[in-house]
């Protein structure tokens, strides 16, 4: 069975979770206060700073041109393309890209992406391929769920909706999902066991950088 048939119930368990806070629920909605979006685009940005890291760290320890190739596009696409719609949605709500970039990681921001850029740094390419599969699985799931319901009549969020259950992102999705089946298929299985953990944890920060936006949460000190 391909791997990502074997812990699908589990990511299920997942998006489930996501799609019921009331961050998510509300964004697909159309309800989401400002407050907390904004909060989310100045954190996500940050994250998709160290995240992109994740993609030029895989296209280093690729194994195969073919997937070389692609990390360094996803890598393009993140910085030129998904981070585009943050400095959209930042000019929009006039906060200029400096202040943007000089963000302060939240503790959830800054646990979750060190350990994307450790694992990255000090695990193989099954292992990076592991951690980042969440971010994509999850963000698209969730998007395409909450399409599902019908596009949420608020522009902003509409275009976050589309952004990540649209045909590229979809596309890149299905990429990484049988890039881990491969990889899985010729790994041990003391291998598979490391990948689930990393899938887990990851998976686990998805629904903690929502929480974290709807808490608005910050250092203590
Ligand atoms: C936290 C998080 N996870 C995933 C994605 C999708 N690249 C994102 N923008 N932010």
């Amino acid at each position: 069975m391909a791997f990502t048939d074997t812990i699908h119930g589990e990511a299920d368990e997942f998006w489930s979770a996501i799609l019921d806070h009331p961050m998510v629920a509300r964004l697909g909605e159309g309800s989401l206060d400002e407050e907390p979006f904004r909060y989310w685009v100045r954190q996500d940005y940050v994250y998709l700073v160290e995240y992109s890291r994740l993609f030029a760290l895989g296209a280093a320890k690729a194994p195969t041109l073919d997937s070389m190739g692609t990390f360094a596009s996803l890598l393009e696409s993140t910085v030129n393309e998904e981070m585009d719609l943050h400095r959209s949605y930042a000019a929009e709500f006039g906060i200029d890209i400096a202040d943007l970039e000089a963000t302060t990681p939240s503790p959830t921001t800054r646990a979750y992406t060190d350990f994307l850029v450790r694992t990255a740094t000090l695990g193989s390419f099954g292992d990076i391929v592991a951690a980042l599969l969440p971010c994509m699985w999850g963000f698209n799931e969730t998007a395409r769920r909450l399409a599902d319901e019908g596009v949420p009549d608020h522009d902003q969020y509409a275009a976050w909706v589309e952004m990540y259950a649209g045909d590229e992102f979809t596309e890149l999705t299905d990429w990484c999902k049988s890039l881990m089946d491969d990889v899985a298929a010729s790994a041990t299985e003391s291998d598979r066991e490391r990948y689930r953990d990393l899938f887990r944890t990851s998976a686990q920060y998805e629904y903690l950088f929502w929480d974290a936006a709807w808490r608005r949460e910050e250092w203590p000190l």
